[in-house]
């Protein structure tokens, strides 16, 4: 939108053709007509002047009638890109239909699509995101300054972005610049599940090459055709990325994603502690996994005491290492446990078999902490002959590889344990390590059950008794995550608010979510549960000393104790406080073109 418009001084053509091709502004069919007078739209459009609600009615139909996921995919990228009010309408009043289309699994199958179908999913001069390539080094400030996905002169910045090289997508692996599914995918749920207004979101890829050779040879691959860089090329860029972006956006919240695991934790341990960022595979997804854990740990109980837990990790990259740290600080702070007896509680399981320090080979850094030292010089290669050794209570995939947790390991972990806890939690589904209906059928309907990418409910044949699978999946925490840190604008993201998220959420589930057993609360509650999540962040920040908005000070600092322990009168108001904060498509006055009519005096 030129600021002449704004200001009210010229109304060419070329200005309504932007308001009423602008994702953001337009209101299609629910255009009021004083509006299309004011703005020269009638004859644009037809006649009838609907309401959101019909327009969503329709839009609903179309979306249903499509035959396939990744159909609905485009159809839903489609309309965030011509009417994003609609859009998200939709996706938030439909969430449990809607997520399992615009994030795992069908975004897997569009990233793995993207460079095909890329030019069906935004209409021309649409951005769906910001593309920085390697090339770009020297003008990498200039790029970013001249990204604008919306045509507005309003001050406006981004508040969050989600960054990817696009070399592990979900347990796709090196996808290259198709990734960007994954950024935009996430930052679609910062809006849905927290409310974050969507023209403050940040998607971007970094395309540094890529070493698919599927990519490399496809005619239509859209990223530059060379193999990745090397390490020497790829620290200075992605440290040339980050320094224009803040100095751009100085109050940005950045969250790395899907980077490989070596990368994700030298960039994380690179810059915690001076930038203001957290690591979504490693923190997001430990956070989210440790609340799900609290959860099962209470459920089982009276049968296991919390200390006595094995817990066993089949994948030893960035998710698994992430969760299994997380949980350290579960049994360091809830129940007293020294780190080394803590760390005693959990083994991890790679490609070569039980993670040792004498195993023979060289053990990448991140494994290093939790290789175990008591085998008596034995190695274990297979998962069964690891589960012999170590009788897990718990036993977490994250290997990326589906079906690894077979009939036989299954009905084994059923013998060991009177309800053992299996998370299958990589993605997309088709990675999953076992199904929901495989594990309650292998466990005698006895197994705790969470997965990465949402499995259908599954009908007990004895009893017909619906039983419903969490899904621990980091979606529940990086929206709330987020929220509460941009609201308290702490200069960096701590361990202690990490836990605070975890823990918030664990917390977050109501009196009937913890009668039917379930680990984590409904994905229609996600709005009400962020904000739970937000406002523990908030209070964390802000008893850290670091919480750097006077308003979220003054709020919380009378009320601290009350609000640390997340219970009672003042810690409500502050959850409604953050509700209050959240972006809704309803809300007129956020942006239409019924704000520029009136701000342009046409
Ligand atoms: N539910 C959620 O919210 C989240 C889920 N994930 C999922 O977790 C998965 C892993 O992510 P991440 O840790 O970053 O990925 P990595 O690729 O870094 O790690 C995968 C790990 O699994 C091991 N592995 C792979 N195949 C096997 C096998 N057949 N047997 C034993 N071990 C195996 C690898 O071993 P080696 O080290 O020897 O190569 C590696 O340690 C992905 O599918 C991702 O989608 C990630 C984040 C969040
Ligand atoms: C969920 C997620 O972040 C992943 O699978 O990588
Ligand atoms: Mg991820």
């Amino acid at each position: 939108m030129p600021d002449e418009l704004v200001n009210g001084k010229q109304k060419n053509i070329s200005s309504i053709e932007s308001i009423a091709r602008s994702p953001y502004l337009n209101k299609g069919t629910a255009t009021p007509s004083s509006t299309r007078n004011a703005l020269h739209l009638t004859g644009i459009l037809p006649p009838a002047v609907e309401t959101l609600e019909q327009q969503k009615k329709r839009a609903l139909v179309q979306f249903r009638a499509k035959s396939s996921c990744l159909e609905k995919y485009m159809f839903l990228a489609w309309l965030r890109n011509t009417n994003v009010r609609l859009f998200y309408r939709i996706v938030i009043d439909e969430l449990e239909e809607m997520a399992p289309i615009i994030y795992t699994p069908t975004v897997g199958t569009a990233c793995l699509e993207y460079s095909h179908i890329y030019p069906f999913l935004a209409p021309p001069g649409v951005p769906d995101g910001l593309y920085l390539s390697i090339n770009d080094l020297p003008n990498l400030t200039q790029i970013i300054k001249s990204y604008r996905p919306y045509p507005s002169s309003d001050s406006l910045t981004p508040q969050i972005a989600v960054i990817t090289d696009g070399s592990r997508i979900l347990g796709l692996g090196d996808l290259g610049v198709n990734g960007m599914g994954i950024p935009i995918g996430k930052l679609q749920l910062y809006v849905a599940g927290a409310g974050i207004d969507p023209r403050r979101t940040l998607p971007i890829t970094i395309d540094l090459g890529t070493n698919n050779e599927k990519n490399l040879n496809d005619e239509f691959y859209l990223g530059i055709r060379k193999k990745r860089v090397s390490d020497d090329e790829f620290y200075p860029f992605v440290d040339a990325v980050l320094k224009a972006l803040t100095s751009v956006y100085p109050n940005l919240l950045i969250q790395f994603e899907d980077f490989s695991s070596e990368h994700a934790f030298d960039l994380l341990a690179k810059y915690r502690d001076n930038l203001f960022c957290f690591n979504d595979d490693i923190q997001g997804t430990g956070a989210v996994i440790l609340s799900g854990f609290i959860n099962a740990v209470r459920l089982v109980e009276k049968d296991i005491h919390p200390t006595k837990h094995r817990i066993l990790f089949f994948g030893a990259g960035s998710a698994g290492v992430g969760v299994a740290k997380q949980l350290l600080e579960f049994f360091k702070i809830e129940h007293g446990m020294s780190e080394d007896d803590a760390k005693k509680l959990v083994w991890l399981v790679d490609t070569k078999g039980l993670v040792t320090c004498d195993r023979g080979d060289k053990l990448a850094k991140h494994k290093v902490y939790f290789a175990r030292s008591d085998n008596e010089g034995r190695q274990f290669k297979s998962l069964m002959d690891v589960i012999e050794y170590v009788k897990p209570t718990a036993l977490i995939g994250l290997c990326s590889t589906g079906g690894v947790f077979d009939e036989n390991i299954l009905k084994r972990m059923g013998e060991l344990n009177k309800n053992p806890i299996i998370f299958p939690l990589s993605n997309p589904m088709v990675n999953a390590e076992c199904t929901f209906e495989d594990a309650m059928r292998n466990t005698g309907n006895r197994v705790i059950f969470a997965s990465g990418t949402g499995f259908p409910p599954f009908v007990e044949q004895e009893t017909g008794k619906i039983r419903y699978p969490g899904q621990g999946n980091n979606m529940y925490i990086f929206p709330g995550l987020g929220l509460g840190a941009i609201l308290a604008r702490p200069d960096r993201i701590t361990d202690r608010q990490i836990y605070a998220s975890a823990s918030a959420l664990a917390e977050s589930l109501t009196t009937d979510e913890v009668e039917q057993n379930f680990l984590y609360p409904a994905i229609q509650r996600i709005r009400r549960v962020s904000a739970q999540v937000a406002a523990a962040v908030i209070v964390t920040s802000v008893d850290e000393g670091l919480a750097r908005n006077p308003e979220i000070n003054s709020l919380v600092k009378q009320n601290l104790p009350e609000c640390l322990s997340r219970s009672g009168e003042k810690w409500q108001k502050l959850v409604k406080y953050v509700e209050e904060k959240m972006w809704d498509p309803n809300n007129e006055k956020l942006f239409t073109c019924e704000t520029l009519v009136e701000k342009s005096k046409f």
